[in-house]
């Protein structure tokens, strides 16, 4: 069994979460029981004058009376040496924890996700690419899938952030900032639309078409071709379901052949899309910061303001040029709680300046002292400075 480097105090902490949890882990084998029982002891030779609460399942196995608080080496003696207890018994003692029981499993079998619009959504097929397993929660909105996260009702959320033809999506940079969530990692998902339409309906027959406006925007070409009226839909997903739930022959959906499935539509026109590279990035976000390592291609998003003043943006973007980092993404944002900069000239009158929040990616992990000192670096220039988060690059 491998051994945990466990302090005193540590231990005796593992030794009641151990009795606590024992049922996540399955029943227990002799062999993991005779374990458990070592484990024990020692936890005895740190602690020797601490008691532990038994589960009573575990102090039935006594036949005698046993009271609720007893010493831990006391039972596990009188168990062994009683010989009215059998071996099979003891197999009913909880199974300890080994050190592959500390990892969750990587599937995301466990993991709920949080996402902006109904099942079928592009956001829900991001979020099974980055959890194959996971339970996917629909969102009324962004701000719900970042409020359910925080609020402890799913795990994670997995929203859009920018579009390789539509670029950014201006509501999500916002959101980052105004909740308290980390990025934990980014999907790159391939969009591929689809036009849906009733069962035995010619796309010929379209004169509506619902979708949302980005992937209107991914497809202008296509849907002028048709000479369709567009209507604008919260999400594609959406606007699959209306189109199935209207009955009306004239009004398709672009949405995914997972929607067309999932709300029983026809595929009328496959890669819908006017670019083959019709990438949709995808944050994942959670509570607790990723902790970077330095094994893989790490990414890291900050968000930053900087003084007034000729050349303070080429500046910024200096610290990360002198240390040789890659930049993918740049972007900036009004700041809401400060929009305008007034600057009083007695000569000229009132000049007024917009004031910008500016959302950096780069191409490094926090681990690396080139991205440690180019934060450094760039404090000493901006008022106002927040890793958002820093994690594994995806690939599509
Ligand atoms: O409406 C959806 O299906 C979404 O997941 C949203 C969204 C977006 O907002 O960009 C996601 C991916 C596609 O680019 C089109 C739409």
């Amino acid at each position: 069994m491998a051994t945990l480097n466990l302090g005193p105090f540590q231990g005796c902490a593992r030794a009641s979460s151990l009795l606590l949890h024992v049922s996540d882990f399955g029943s227990a084998s002799t062999a993991n029981s005779l374990s458990f029982r070592n484990d024990f002891i020692k936890l005895r030779k740190w602690e020797s004058s601490s008691s532990v609460v038994l589960p009573p399942r575990a102090i039935t196995s006594v036949e005698d009376e046993t009271p609720a608080v007893v010493s831990s080496q006391n039972i596990i003696n009188r168990t062994l040496e009683d010989p009215k207890v059998s071996r099979k018994d003891l197999s009913i003692l909880p199974k300890p924890l080994s050190a592959t029981d500390l990892h969750s499993p990587n599937d995301g079998s466990k993991v709920r996700v949080a996402y902006q619009g109904l099942p079928g959504a592009y956001s829900e097929i991001a979020a099974l690419k980055a959890y194959p397993k996971c339970e996917t929660v629909p969102c009324d909105d962004f701000e719900a899938a970042f409020k359910a996260v925080e609020l402890w009702i799913v795990d994670k959320a997995v929203l859009p952030i920018e579009n390789s033809v539509g670029g950014s999506i201006h509501r999500n940079y916002d959101l980052l900032l105004r909740h308290r969530l980390h990025i934990a990692g980014e999907v790159q998902l391939q969009v591929n639309l689809c036009l849906l339409g009733l069962q035995g309906v010619r796309k010929e027959e379209l004169k509506n078409v619902l979708s949302h406006p980005h992937a209107f925007e991914q497809c202008e070409m296509t849907l002028s071709t048709l000479g369709v009226m567009r209507i604008s839909i919260e999400d594609t997903a959406a606007a699959a379901q209306m189109v199935a739930s209207g009955g009306e022959r004239d009004t398709g959906a672009i949405a995914s052949a997972r929607a067309a499935e999932i709300y029983g539509l026809n595929i009328l026109a496959d890669n819908v899309q006017d670019n083959d590279n019709n990438i949709t990035r995808f944050l994942i976000l959670a509570r607790e910061p990723v902790i970077p390592g330095t094994d893989k291609l790490y990414k890291t998003s900050i968000v930053f303001t900087l003084e007034e003043g000729p050349g303070v943006l080429f500046k910024a973007l200096a610290v990360f040029a002198l240390r040789e980092i890659n930049l993918t993404k740049i972007e900036s944002r009004p700041q809401r709680q400060r929009p305008l900069r007034v600057v009083d000239d007695s000569n000229e009158g009132r000049a007024k300046y917009f004031d910008y929040l500016f959302y950096i990616d780069f191409e490094a992990s926090m681990m690396e002292p080139r991205a440690q000192c180019a934060m450094a670096h760039l404090q000493e220039f901006s008022r106002f400075l927040r890793v958002l988060g820093c994690y594994p690059v995806d690939k599509v």
